[in-house]
């Protein structure tokens, strides 16, 4: 577990920071599965998780999602044979925020936990 994942989603408004880019060096050092990307200009972690069958895939899915209803935060789920990719981002900043960390770190606790 990383230390990360102890911590609760903050309330992220449209003026709160996005995280700098020494802040993103330090933070991604804690969930190094994790890859940030680009996408439609705005930045996001990504991580795909692979299952043997689309059931356990599915199971994934909805555990993360009641992750995210209990930190009031969403991520982007695609669900697929085999695999589901995840993907973490704030809506309102358009970007990185602390939560987007804290979140990535819950889910691989979620997928250490199955
Ligand atoms: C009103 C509600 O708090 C917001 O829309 C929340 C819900 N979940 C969210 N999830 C994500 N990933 N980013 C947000 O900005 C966001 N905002």
């Amino acid at each position: 577990m990383s230390s990360l994942s102890t911590q609760k989603c903050e309330a992220c408004r449209a003026d709160a920071p996005k995280v700098s880019d020494a802040e993103l060096a330090e933070l991604i050092k804690m969930i190094p599965d994790w890859v940030p990307e680009v996408r439609d200009g705005i930045m996001q972690l990504e991580r795909v998780y692979k299952f043997k069958n689309f059931k356990q895939a599915l199971e994934f899915t909805n555990k993360v999602g009641d992750m995210a209803e209990e930190e009031g935060h969403h991520p982007g789920l695609l669900t697929e044979w085999g695999k589901v990719t995840v993907t973490w981002w704030s809506h309102s900043i358009k970007g990185l925020h602390k939560n987007d960390f804290i979140c990535a770190a819950k889910t691989d606790d979620v997928f250490a936990a199955l």
